[in-house]
């Protein structure tokens, strides 16, 4: 089956369980908060509580990242794995830090933030999928926070008028992000051909991977929400 949708190609995977959860993926990607950064109403205020917050979610995200390099199955899935640990610990966790310093939050202040219930629950959620289960199971719950920054940043990029986050909208709709967007996906799909074959959603354990993959979508939008408080 092909799965067709004005959206970017991020592979088949990720359409697959995309299309198993189309409202919350909708409510993920079209959140106030997404809009917010599109048209330029997003309060400051609120966009500074979520740069505090996502310094503590890149901290644990690489950690998720690094169990993915102890669930791999091969020495390609480990290199994949490592590549986006290297690249959040020493790039992403630095431009991080410099956009925040930009905003006026220092890296004290930064370290000493307090992380929210819905911060740690998505996190944590994402490292207890990868404990209990296998590297799919790490994927799938893995997925949303990639493709979903993905999918955001390429329409925010074509429909975004005057607003004062166009360098956070160019960061993921840029071609770089985009590449490891693809990427990512045609890593998930090897490692789905490689365990389940050609035909994973007859096997049991696909409600299991297409609900790992909700779940995340749904702590996402719970993650933009912490931009009120
Ligand atoms: C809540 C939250 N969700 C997603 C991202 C985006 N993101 C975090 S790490 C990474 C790359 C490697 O997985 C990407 C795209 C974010 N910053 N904060």
């Amino acid at each position: 089956m092909t799965i067709t949708n004005t959206a970017p190609d991020y592979g088949q995977s990720f359409a697959r369980w995309r299309a198993h959860c189309p409202d919350l993926w909708h409510d993920y990607t079209h959140h106030p908060f997404v809009e917010g950064l599109k048209d330029g109403t997003l309060p400051r205020a609120a966009f500074l509580t979520y740069l505090r917050q996502d310094y503590l979610f890149l901290i644990h995200f690489s950690r998720a990242w690094s169990l993915a390099v102890v669930k791999a199955g091969n020495l390609a899935e480990m290199q994949a794995a490592s590549a986006t640990v290297h690249a959040l610990l020493h790039f992403e966790m630095a431009l991080h830090v410099e956009i925040c310093e930009g905003e006026g939050i220092s890296r004290a202040e930064l370290e000493a933030a307090e992380e929210a219930p819905a911060n740690m629950a998505y996190t944590r959620y994402v490292l207890e999928a990868g404990y209990s289960g296998d590297f799919l199971d790490l994927l799938a719950a893995l997925a949303p926070c990639v493709m979903g920054y993905g999918e955001i940043g390429e329409r925010l990029l074509r429909e975004a008028g005057e607003t004062p986050y166009r360098d956070w909208i160019e960061t993921y709709g840029g071609e770089e992000f985009q590449t490891l967007c693809r990427d990512t996906g045609a890593l998930i799909d090897r490692a789905m051909a490689d365990r389940l074959g050609t035909d994973p959603q007859s096997l049991p354990r696909w409600p299991v991977l297409c609900r790992h993959f909700a779940n995340a979508t749904r702590l996402e939008i719970g993650f933009w929400g912490l931009g009120r408080a």
